[in-house]
């Protein structure tokens, strides 16, 4: 109650007469994606830096900063500020949000205020990296919101009806497994396999079954491709380095090749809701197998986890529409109706 009424004095003290913009942002391993309100989506760009390690400067950011990864020239790093969820380089998530915070600069407007989702279960020093990060970045308020609540706001469930659901959220670095109910969380785990672990599995797989080293970037296409395709047989082809020759080399490969590479971490996926689904009280439980799951989320794209939740679970597994932006739909949907949501918000001022 303390916190709560904290924190509703800073906000007027804030909001008294100046003119705000309030912005959500999902700070995303692989992208981040930035909304404002009454406008819409301004930014959905890969969350990738290039800096010049001569200079010290930011060299590209996003878009331009991912496509030139793997051959960039030596005196360019390029950097992916977020790793499994949380921020690991506070500088290039820095120097990046500032680079995404120019590009939706509007001069009339001096007070922006933003709404950010972290992972659940992530530390309180890695929460707070988030609140500093987004206010060094330029933000005159900063509030939170856990990622499962946003992905099942934005996946269209009502979290207030006193019934449960469970969001799975697939993303690049981590995956959330939440029972959602009642207005809130009622039980979630947060496992670091995800997209990216996909990806690397790709890299593995291909280079031992066809001797082809590839990088994780390609890795990644093949990856949205297959499950992008229509059928089984279709063949996508790769290019990369022959692990023997170490020439130049390129392979036809069939969707089937990317099932099997990611199949194991599917499965400790699979093993992961087991045990969430194990845990939980038997009132959630009713509640599930009468709304099922909801995968949200880039990786619920991926058509063999639809497939193996159904065979392992015996559950309705829904794909929510749009999947990869649900998070983002989520926050908007909270900033439109910020009073219905206030118990769900970390705010600044939360006592650590
Ligand atoms: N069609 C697709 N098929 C398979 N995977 C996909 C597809 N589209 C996107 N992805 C994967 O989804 C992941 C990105 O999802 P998303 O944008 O939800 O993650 P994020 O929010 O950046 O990550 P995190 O929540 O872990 O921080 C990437 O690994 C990407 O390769």
């Amino acid at each position: 109650m303390k916190v709560f009424s904290k924190f509703k004095k800073i906000k007027n003290s804030i909001f008294n007469g100046k003119k705000v913009r309030h912005i959500g942002i999902d700070l995303g391993t692989a992208n981040t994606i930035i909304y404002i309100k009454e406008e819409g989506i301004k930014i959905d760009e890969p969350s990738y830096i290039s800096r010049n390690n001569k200079t010290e400067r930011v060299d590209k950011i996003g878009e331009l900063a991912k496509k030139i990864a793997g051959k960039e020239p030596k005196y360019i790093d390029i950097i992916r500020p977020l790793k499994n969820g949380v921020i690991s380089n506070y500088e290039a998530t820095l120097n990046m949000l500032e680079g995404f915070f120019e590009e939706i600069r509007d001069d009339a407007i001096t007070n922006d205020s933003v709404l950010v989702c972290i992972p659940s279960g992530v530390t309180q020093v890695e929460r707070r990296s988030v609140f500093n990060v987004v206010l060094d970045a330029g933000a005159k308020e900063v509030n939170l919101v856990e990622e499962p609540i946003a992905a099942a706001i934005g996946s269209g469930i009502d979290i207030f009806e006193p019934k449960a659901h469970l969001v799975v959220n697939v993303g690049a670095g981590t995956t959330e497994i939440s029972f959602i109910s009642s207005g809130g969380d009622s039980n979630s785990k947060s496992i670091r396999i995800a997209g990216d672990h996909f990806d690397q599995d790709i890299v593995e797989y291909v280079k031992d079954e066809y001797g082809i080293i590839i990088g994780k970037k390609t890795a990644e296409t093949l990856k949205i491709k297959s499950n992008l395709s229509e059928t089984d047989d279709e063949k996508f082809e790769i290019r990369g380095i022959d692990t023997i020759t170490y020439l130049p080399k390129s392979v036809e490969i069939k969707v089937d090749v990317v099932n099997k590479a990611i199949i194991y971490k599917i499965n400790l996926i699979i093993d992961s809701i087991k045990q969430a689904l194990e845990e939980i009280a038997p009132e959630i439980s009713a509640d599930i197998y009468e709304t099922g799951i909801y995968l949200s989320g880039g990786g619920a794209r991926i058509k063999l986890l639809k497939k193996r939740i159904e065979e392992a679970f015996n559950l309705n597994v829904t794909v929510v529409e749009e999947p990869r932006h649900a998070v983002i739909k989520g926050l908007s949907i909270i900033l439109d109706d910020f009073n219905k949501y206030t118990n769900l918000i970390i705010s600044d001022h939360t006592e650590y």
